[in-house]
């Protein structure tokens, strides 16, 4: 990672160092990965394998980039893979007889189920049926409640992939976030809502912005962090940012892709996030790209959990 320009930076020195430091997700993902293999090793010695099950219902595009990544990195770091890739038109009550089996099964685990899920079935119904241990989402009201509370759970892996990001961003600069202002655009129970429980828990003032907020782009002017989980490209643009912010993109958009614009000369999709990256990489400290930043993460800290169930359920 360039360390240009700081995220404390006036406007003046700013504007003498125009380009924010890319944060690249990549080499943080493979750092943390690498320290996650090392683990799963030696876990194995002692006759474990930790294994991941993935459930994929219906044809999301956002999952299944996930879906393809998850799989490559799981079997790359010596783990167990188990992916179920049913139609969209499975009924609730065949999605909980295989979370019932999953449950239950004792080479899995880590039980990720892809949401959003078809309209026709329950979210939180087959989330609540998760067994808690191997909830490696942190989506189960039980582990959203320690994390709220601030006990030990599995927290959710794309804002725990966002605070590593953050955390190494502001320590490569002598600082951490304590007492800094974070803004959050987005309120999900994915990433929205969990990413204000880790940030306060490392002691930022957080503002937790969504569709109904007035003056959204006046608020994000006031903070040192930006984390945007909107679903909406390039939504947020220069004008939203302080010069210096640190900028963390977790949005996955695919938009049509001209001819000219595509490496292969063909017309086809490409992946963007929801900050202008262009624009406000000229006025940030720091910001992750899209792809290359928080997606990788997610991928890491999800197999960083499903070595933490494995452990707890062996030991
Ligand atoms: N990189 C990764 O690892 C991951 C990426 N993603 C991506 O992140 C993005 C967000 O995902 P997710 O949180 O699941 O999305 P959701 O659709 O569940 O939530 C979107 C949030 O954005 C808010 N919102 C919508 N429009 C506006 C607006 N104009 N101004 C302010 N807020 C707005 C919504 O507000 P309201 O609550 O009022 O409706 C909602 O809280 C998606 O692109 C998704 O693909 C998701 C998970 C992981
Ligand atoms: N229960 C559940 N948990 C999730 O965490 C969850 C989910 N459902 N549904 C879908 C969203 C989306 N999501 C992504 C994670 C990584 C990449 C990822 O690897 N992105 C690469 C893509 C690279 C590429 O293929 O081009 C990158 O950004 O660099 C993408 C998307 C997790 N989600
Ligand atoms: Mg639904």
């Amino acid at each position: 990672m360039n360390t240009q320009a700081t995220p404390t930076a006036s406007a003046d020195e700013t504007l003498a160092q125009p380009t924010a430091a890319v944060i690249d997700g990549k080499a943080a993902s493979a750092r943390l990965l690498k320290e996650v293999t090392a683990e799963v090793a030696s876990l194995a010695q002692q006759g474990v394998i930790p294994g991941l099950a993935v459930v994929l219902v219906g044809e999301d595009p956002a999952s299944q980039v996930y879906v393809r990544n998850k799989l490559k990195r799981t079997v790359e770091c010596g783990m167990q893979s188990f992916e179920h890739v049913l139609p969209s038109e499975t009924r609730e009550a065949e999605l909980l007889a295989l979370v019932a089996r999953l449950n239950a099964d004792p080479e899995v685990h880590g039980i990720l189920v892809q949401l959003p899920l078809p309209t026709h079935i329950q979210e939180d119904a087959v989330l609540e049926a998760i067994d808690p241990a191997k909830d490696v989402d942190g989506f189960h009201r039980m582990n959203v409640g320690a994390l709220v509370q601030g006990a030990d759970a599995l927290a959710p892996c794309t804002p725990t992939g966002c605070m590593r990001l953050l955390r190494d961003t502001f320590a490569e600069r002598g600082g951490d976030l304590s007492g800094l202002h974070a803004v959050i655009i987005g309120r999900s129970n994915i990433v929205g809502k969990p990413m204000a429980s880790l940030l306060l828990a490392a002691n930022c003032s957080v503002t937790q912005l969504h569709s109904r907020s007035q003056n959204p782009a006046e608020l994000c002017r006031q903070a040192d962090i930006v984390v945007a989980a909107v679903g909406r490209p390039n939504m947020i643009s220069a004008d939203w940012i302080k010069p210096g912010a640190v900028v963390i993109d977790v949005g996955i958009n695919r938009i049509a892709q001209s001819a000219e614009q595509s490496p292969t000369g063909k017309a086809r999709t490409r992946l963007v996030g929801d900050v202008d990256f262009a624009a406000v990489s000229k006025i940030a400290g720091a910001i992750t790209p899209v792809p290359g930043g928080v997606g990788p993460m997610t991928i890491a800290c999800l197999l960083a959990n499903t070595l933490t169930a494995a452990r707890r359920q062996s030991a």
